[in-house]
């Protein structure tokens, strides 16, 4: 069953880097138990509306509330070559909750459950600049789901990655929303994008088009 209020609400949210607006009056709730793709064409807002709902970036007009602890993974995310950190390391810089930090046997499962699961253990000791690029997608997958969050951002998280890999990804975002997460996830994956709960399309900076709009305006 879905959680009848809203764990994301989105208030006629405008957004600007430049004189020209890239969010132009947005306005959505998304809830617990589903999986959303923001879907549009490249330079059409779907990374800087994620990093709103984030709340890594203000509105400049409207609102945005949200419900619960937030995971933000971005896309391959730069790593400084003599960052000395190993795989495992990341994840478990994910294993804070709500500001704090899990105890060392929680944190340590929820480290080992998360490589599991994007199947990355047998690496997970290989330092984070010497895995591929997708190997380092998975590994921040990993990191953002460890702490189980309430809210799970993720900005195209299978761009790069195998087949295999891909559909691994897919299941992982319905596992998290299967056990209450609200998941949202930026993708030009047709084959997401079709398995997604919802649809939110941005084009013009407005919402063109949602799927399953009931909640949606
Ligand atoms: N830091 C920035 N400063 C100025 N303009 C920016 C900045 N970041 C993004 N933009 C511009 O804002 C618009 C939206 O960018 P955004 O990255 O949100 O789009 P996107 O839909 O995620 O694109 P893509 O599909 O290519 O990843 C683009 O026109 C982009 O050039």
């Amino acid at each position: 069953m879905t959680d009848p209020s809203p764990s994301i609400a989105v208030r006629d949210v405008h957004f600007a880097y430049t004189a020209t607006p890239v969010l132009r009056g947005l306005s959505f709730d998304l809830f617990p138990g589903a999986v959303t793709a923001i879907a549009g064409a490249n330079g059409s807002g779907k990374s800087t509306l994620l990093e709103l709902i984030a709340d890594v970036r203000a509105p400049q007009n409207g609102a945005i509330t949200r419900r619960g602890d937030v995971s933000l993974v971005l896309q391959r995310p730069d790593v400084p070559q003599t960052l000395p950190v190993t795989g495992r390391d990341t994840v478990a810089m994910g294993t804070w909750k709500r500001g704090r930090r899990m105890s060392s046997t929680d944190r340590s499962a929820a480290v080992e459950r998360a490589l599991r699961r994007v199947g990355m253990d047998a690496l997970a000791d290989r330092p984070l600049t010497t895995l591929s690029g997708g190997q380092r997608q998975r590994i921040f997958v990993a990191q953002g789901i460890a702490r189980d969050p309430d809210i799970l951002l993720l900005d195209e998280p299978s761009a790069g990655l195998d087949t295999a890999s891909v559909a691994r990804t897919q299941e992982i975002l319905r596992e998290e929303a299967a056990r209450g997460a609200t998941v949202v996830c930026v993708t030009h994956d047709d084959d997401a994008i079709g398995a997604a709960d919802r649809v939110i399309r941005l084009e013009h900076g407005r919402v063109a088009a949602a799927r399953a709009v009931a909640d949606l305006r």
